[in-house]
């Protein structure tokens, strides 16, 4: 709904639609009502449109997306006509986000005033759309085609004072005044101007001669960053429009391409994709707690133990979320590099300008290096990240439950070792978790957040909330090796090495994961992150080429199929690009350069194999590197160590830098659809048998294919949960 007011004059239009103000059928109804109610009043003199509550309008109603209601009238677009072509001065006061539909309403507007904490932006192409209310043609006019195509293209939010610097906000107001006194006293003081330029569809492109260049420069710079994404394209092709055609014709490029868009798979998954990441953070454990009802305990001091590639990105987050940080490292140089690494970082913020000198100071007076674990006393949460060894772990666990108050919760950042098995060494089982960082753990927005068998409802909340602290989309998981995220990986990275022993080379791999949407291929993140890393974990397990007795078939561990190429790779120095070679080799820059030495290396296994190379399709690879893993998704959800598809989705796109425009591993099956997935699945069991268990179909795939087809995503787990429950339910 809309709230209607008349103020010495000025017609106030204040858009009520909690939380966000989005514009949502019902808001539009009404917001013309007023419109014309204001426009036909003769003692109203001008109007002005603001948001009540926390924000101006945030955009159009997304859950209406994909919806017969979305359709209804009116639309955003005459919304925006009506404001330009009120004979009234009308005037957007913004506070919060103007965003999306938002700022279109805004950019109706004769004239824009916005509060100098507000933010601006058409964030549409993140949701796999553009903005359809006459944004792509609007934009360029009063800010340029370049900075309008950089808006649009990439969707971020920019600061009133930018958006004042480029002339799209006509008055930024302090913090601590009034928006709303403000636009009305701007209100007044425009009635009798001329109202001809201010109506931005009447307006040229100014920098549109250059549009061809500017074209092809932002081209290029999407499908590198967004690869494979449609909808950064046509924003881009219809901005074009703005530049070479009239606005009506301008306008008719952007419906066209909103249909496009909104038509495609693209859309659905990343809209999918928006609530998934609020979804995630609605965190439930079956009959034990959940979001709703359990209390975080307050942190104020954590200690990470252990300053190696993990230790230093973890301490950047707590310091980052306000903690008092100390940092323990055994060995004294990694103690004084990681240091240095911090507060480098710290400095580096500083000068980018992300904090100010104030925060600056405050992080480094709460960094506190020490030297023993007496110094980590007083902390509230410890998070250890030390070499991935169980025995080392539990060593390290037996000192903290000595010296930690009893209140304290100890977290592992192990990335696969079973967290019950280092809750066992303590007595506060209760008060052990697992919080899984991403490298770079500063960087990638993920935390895999693990739950022990003990875990209390108050340790599951309060390592939830720390991650909401951190800013990162955090989700809940259960105990197995690996977790969610690298026990479902680890099919991916064996398979690809399967793709290698049977005819491909890693650059042809890779390409298929590039043109499926990654920004990088399964090698160049294996050099990436370094060769050794998985060595290492594979000899924890015992499974690496050296540690085998005599005799060992080189392609079997127990009676599962196993390549040992990644381990002849590492034996060979081959760590990955910062030993400037593995996968690939690397000259002088970060480009991976396929290696004849690697090449040999395959065909030399090959032939000692007698494994005749045959022609892989890209089909072929694409199937084999994710099929496995959406089948050990749906184990994962069997078995209740991912609560929802959903779950999978969000730690696959922000662990594992998973292409959004998919909507994630589990999404993109549902996007095929599952009697497709599952088909390929048993035909690849059917050749592989027994050694290669990940291709043997899960139960609940198999089931929901069997009983209801490609069910929706959203009704996987109530379907499945509803039939095994029942009492001879054989699942
Ligand atoms: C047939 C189609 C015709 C199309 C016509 C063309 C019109 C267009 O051009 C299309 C559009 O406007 S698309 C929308 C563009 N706007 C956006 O993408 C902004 C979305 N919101 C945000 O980024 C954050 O909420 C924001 C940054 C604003 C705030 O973040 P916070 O972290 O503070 O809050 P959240 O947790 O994200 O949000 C709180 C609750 O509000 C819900 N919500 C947010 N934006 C919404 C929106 N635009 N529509 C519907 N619900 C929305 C959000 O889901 C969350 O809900 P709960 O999880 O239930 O609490
Ligand atoms: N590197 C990665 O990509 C990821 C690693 N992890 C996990 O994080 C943990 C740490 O991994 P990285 O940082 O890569 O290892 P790293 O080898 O870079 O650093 C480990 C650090 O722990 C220190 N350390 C070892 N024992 C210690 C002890 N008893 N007390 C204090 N410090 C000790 C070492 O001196 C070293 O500086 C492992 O459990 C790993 O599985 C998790 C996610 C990603």
């Amino acid at each position: 709904m809309a709230k209607y007011s008349v103020e010495n004059e000025v017609a106030v239009i204040a858009v009520d639609n909690p939380p966000m103000n989005a514009l949502s059928h019902h808001v539009r109804k009404s917001l013309l009502k007023y419109l014309k109610e204001a426009e036909s009043d003769e003692k109203v003199t001008s109007i002005v449109l603001c948001g009540d509550g926390r924000t101006f309008p945030v955009g159009a109603d997304i859950k209406e997306f994909h919806k017969s209601v979305s359709k209804l009238g009116p639309t955003i677009l005459d919304i925006v006509d009506a404001l330009e072509k009120s004979k009234k001065p009308t005037i957007a006061a913004i506070h919060g986000n103007a965003l999306g539909g938002g700022l279109e309403i805004a950019l109706g507007c004769h004239y824009r005033i916005a509060m100098t904490n507000s933010k601006v932006g058409l964030p549409e192409v993140k949701l796999g759309i553009l903005p359809g209310a006459g944004g792509t043609q609007r934009l360029p006019r009063v800010i340029g085609l370049d900075n309008a195509m950089q808006w649009i293209a990439y969707g971020g939010h920019h600061s009133a004072g930018i958006g004042a610097s480029l002339g799209l906000i006509d008055r930024v107001v302090p913090q601590g005044g009034n928006i709303r006194e403000h636009a009305i006293l701007f209100a007044k003081a425009a009635v009798g101007k001329s109202l001809g330029q201010r109506r931005l569809s009447n307006i040229s492109v100014p920098d549109a001669a250059k549009v061809e260049s500017l074209m092809a420069k932002h081209l290029k710079e999407v499908s590198k960053k967004s690869r494979g994404a449609l909808a950064p394209i046509v924003c881009l092709q219809v901005i074009k429009s703005s530049a070479l055609l009239s606005y009506q014709e301008g306008l008719e490029s952007e419906r066209q391409g909103m249909f496009t868009l909104l038509a495609s798979s693209q859309s659905r998954a990343q809209i999918y994709s928006f609530f998934a990441e609020r979804q995630v953070s609605k965190w439930s454990v079956p009959g034990v707690t959940n979001y709703q009802n359990a209390v975080p305990m307050k942190v104020k001091a954590v200690g990470v133990v252990g300053l190696g590639t993990m230790g230093r990105g973890i301490a950047i987050c707590c310091l980052r979320a306000g903690k008092i940080t100390y940092v323990l490292e055994m060995n004294t140089k990694a103690q004084t590099a990681g240091v240095k690494y911090i507060r480098g970082y710290i400095e580096t913020m500083r000068k980018r300008k992300q904090i100010n000198d104030q925060q600056s100071s405050m992080m480094n007076n709460a960094l506190i290096p020490v030297d023993n674990y007496n110094g980590l006393k007083n902390v509230d949460l410890v998070i250890e990240a030390v070499f991935e060894s169980m025995k080392i772990k539990k060593e390290i666990f037996k000192k903290l439950e000595k010296v930690c108050k009893p209140s304290a919760i100890l977290a592992s950042n192990t990335s696969t070792l079973n967290i019950d098995e280092m809750a066992s060494v303590t007595k506060r089982p209760q008060k052990v978790a697992g919080m899984h960082f991403f490298a770079p753990a500063h960087i990638m927005m993920l935390l895999e957040n693990i739950r022990g068998e003990k875990s209390s409802p108050e340790t599951i909340a309060t390592i939830m909330d720390l991650g909401k602290q951190m800013r990162k989309t955090t989700v809940l998981v259960g105990n197995c090796h690996g977790f969610v995220g690298n026990r479902m990986f680890a099919y991916y990275t064996a398979e690809s090495s399967f793709l290698l022993e049977e005819g491909a080379y890693p650059k042809q791999v890779d390409d298929v994961l590039l043109d499926y949407g990654f920004a990088m291929g399964r090698f160049q993140v294996g050099d990436l992150s370094g060769t050794d890393i998985g060595y290492k974990i594979r000899r924890e397990r015992g499974l690496t080429h050296k540690q085998q007795p005599a005799g060992t078939p080189e392609r079997k561990r127990g009676d599962r199929r196993y390549s040992p190429l990644d381990d002849f790779l590492y034996e060979k120095g081959r760590y990955g690009l910062k030993a400037r070679k593995g996968w690939y080799k690397y000259e002088g820059s970060r480009t991976p350069i396929p290696d004849p030495e690697v090449r040999k290396m395959i065909d030399d296994f090959r032939k000692r194999h007698n494994i005749n190379p045959r022609h892989i399709s890209p089909e072929e690879t694409l199937q084999r590197m994710i099929f496995p893993l959406v089948n050990e998704g749906f184990n994962v959800l069997d078995e209740g160590i991912a609560a929802n598809p959903w779950d999978i989705d969000m730690i696959f796109q922000h662990g594992y830098a998973w292409p959004r425009h998919t909507g994630g591993p589990m999404y993109y099956a549902y996007t095929i659809g599952l009697p497709q997935v599952l088909k390929v699945i048993e035909e690849r069991w059917k050749l592989a048998g027994a050694s290669e268990p990940h291709w043997k179909p899960s139960k609940m795939l198999t089931w929901l294919v069997e009983h209801h087809g490609n069910p929706d995503i959203n009704d996987w787990i109530k379907l499945y949960k509803e039939r095994k429950s029942q009492p001879n339910s054989n699942l």
